[in-house]
């Protein structure tokens, strides 16, 4: 770095908690949403939303339950002022939704937003002013007490505009704005004031939203902040405390996580993180999060696709393929140990019958935010055997025993280093049919078997050795047995079965036998043999010619 960053950064200020509750606390429940999607997402993107696109993303948040929409800053932009007029004239608003509009703390603005708001019913007017040292400074040139002047003027003009209001009921949201640049004891002073002036009570709730405007700090220094405040603030209990994370550090999660363990009531967040500069706290993030603890997140995430879609398609922004439970890539292993406990972990959860979720390196069952497992593994040449014996399973009902399980990912695996890339499991298909199942040398047209003694079976196969056709026969315990002796006797091919498994692949008239042998050659090397076939026998000689087709 060209700048010593002790020259020009500093650290910020840690609070002295004698003895912090929040490390002990463990969230049960969740807590209140506010999506500021229409709002606070909407200012940061290139292009902000048109009423369309809003319409599109209101009618998302509904139906996925939000109880508290930020639906826009109307005395900003027409655009937000006539959606939130549509949106009320239309009668677009659920009985148990409350919207919320965005206002500074300036009259001709207040004004404005009341009128925005005429004819609606429950609604959540909120007020902000920055109350940072640097902005005092910098951006009002006011000292704390004309801080605390501008959010008691508009504080009054809103208690006053809410008065002479007709309809539904207005609850006051209070932000001391960019409050992570704000002397804790300052932020408290302020909105116990504003409280004050607005008359809040227990049954009259005001809302104070604590954002972290500007994350400047690690999580857990917002969580003392927040927990601070709340064992600080005068009537406690007359004030839902709100949270609303930016993400400018990387943990605006972690902060919002955090601050409900220190004892905020309410998030105010976006879907996947739109927001200003690298975004608000993502709320689909958060709730999947309590809903992976078992805690019934309030918000529906069933179809994450669809709303990922929605977002995507109204903010114009991609959201990325690692992103926590919607990104496309977020459900897939590629490397060969986490397929392989995949692999394993479904297979336990088969047999253990059990709806507890066990299964290693995926948090959550895809099936809950509507995913498939089609891409729960796929393969290139990081992967391994459990990884392509899962595909080969799920898409063709082949259960490969172990040793050819290992015989046959490095077949795949020399495939996709040599090619660099992933290998569709239609590949990896059409590699075992290449593999196995091809006509090879040998090839087994026919066989009938008779008993000859007790115990004992002659065989008689028709074969294809190399393009002409041969009969051998054999005697054995079993058509197998029988069929080795066959080769031995007249083809002179020595075969010594080492290992064989066979399993039925669907039911009733349309099941087949899948067959794997493993045979030991003349030098012996093991090599595996596989085949498909209506009749186990069949199945079971082919794999045999299967293997030696291989050897040769
Ligand atoms: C952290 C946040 O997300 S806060 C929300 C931010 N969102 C937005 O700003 C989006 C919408 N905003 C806008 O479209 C415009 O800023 C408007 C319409 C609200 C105001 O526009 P304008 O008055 O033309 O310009 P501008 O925003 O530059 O005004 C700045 C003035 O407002 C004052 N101001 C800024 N915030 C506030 C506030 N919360 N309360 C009172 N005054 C404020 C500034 O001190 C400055 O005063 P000055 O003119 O005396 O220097
Ligand atoms: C208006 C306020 C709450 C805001 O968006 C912020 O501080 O980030
Ligand atoms: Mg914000």
């Amino acid at each position: 770095m060209k700048t010593a960053a002790s020259d020009k950064y500093r650290p910020y200020p840690t609070m002295k908690l004698a003895a912090r509750r929040w490390p002990d606390a463990v969230i049960a429940a969740a807590p209140q949403w506010c999506s500021v999607d229409l709002r606070d997402g909407n200012q940061a993107l290139i292009d902000p939303m048109d009423s369309h696109r809003k319409m599109r993303l209101w009618n998302t948040l509904v139906a996925m339950g939000f109880k508290q929409i930020e639906v826009g800053f109307p005395a900003a932009s027409q655009t937000d002022y006539d959606f939130i007029r549509h949106l009320i004239e239309g009668g677009h608003i659920p009985d148990d939704v409350t919207i919320q509009i965005l206002t500074q703390a300036r009259e001709d603005l207040i004004r404005k937003s009341f009128e925005a708001l005429e004819g609606a019913n429950k609604v959540i007017v909120h007020l902000y002013n920055s109350t940072s040292e640097v902005q005092r400074r910098v951006v009002f040139g006011f000292d704390r007490q004309g801080c605390i002047d501008l959010a008691l003027a508009g504080t009054r003009l809103v208690r006053e505009m809410s008065a002479q209001r007709k309809g539904g009921e207005v609850t006051f949201q209070y932000s001391p704005e960019s409050f992570t640049g704000t002397e804790p004891d300052f932020a408290v002073a302020i909105v116990e004031a504003v409280a004050a002036e607005w008359g809040a009570t227990p049954e009259r709730k005001m809302i104070v939203n604590l954002p972290a405007t500007v994350e400047m700090s690690t999580p857990n220094i917002y969580a003392d902040v927040i927990e601070w405040f709340c064992a600080t603030v005068k009537n406690r209990d007359s004030l839902v405390v709100s949270v609303h994370p930016h993400n400018d550090r990387g943990t605006g999660v972690a902060a919002a996580e955090l601050a409900v363990m220190a004892g905020a009531d309410r998030v105010e967040g976006t879907l996947f993180g739109n927001g200003e500069r690298t975004g608000n706290v993502d709320v689909c993030t958060l709730a999947l999060n309590l809903f992976t603890q078992g805690i019934d997140p309030q918000l529906d995430l069933s179809d994450i696709d669809a709303i990922r879609r929605v977002a995507e398609e109204c903010t114009g922004l991609p959201v990325h393929q690692r992103h926590p439970y919607a990104g496309e890539l977020v459900y897939t292993a590629f490397s060969g140990s986490h397929q392989d406990a995949i692999n394993k972990g479904f297979k336990a959860r088969d047999k253990a019958n059990s709806p507890v979720w066990e299964v290693p390196y995926l948090p959550i069952d895809p099936a809950d935010v509507g995913r498939s497992y089609e891409a729960v593994i796929r393969i290139n040449s990081q992967s391994g055997k459990g990884g392509v014996a899962f595909v080969l399973e799920r898409d063709h009902g082949l259960e490969l025993p172990k040793p050819f399980q290992a015989e046959f990912a490095r077949v795949v695996q020399d495939h996709a280093d040599r090619e660099g890339r992933e290998l569709a499991p239609e590949e990896i298909w059409l590699f075992f049919q290449r593999t196995y199942l091809a006509d090879g040398r040998i090839q087994v047209v026919d066989y009938s078997t008779v008993p000859v003694s007790k115990g004992q079976r002659a065989l008689t196969a028709t074969l294809v050795v190399d393009g002409k056709e041969r009969i051998v026969q054999g005697i054995g315990a079993g058509p197998v047995d029988a069929f080795v002796h066959a080769l031995e006797k007249d083809l002179g091919v020595m075969v010594k079965i080492k290992d064989y498994h066979e399993h039925a692949i669907g039911q009733g008239s349309e099941a087949q036998a899948a067959s794997y042998v493993a045979v030991a050659g003349a030098d012996g090397a093991v090599v595996h043999g596989a085949a498909l076939d209506a009749s186990v026998t069949m199945a079971a000689l082919k794999a045999i010619a299967s293997a030696l087709n291989r050897a040769r």
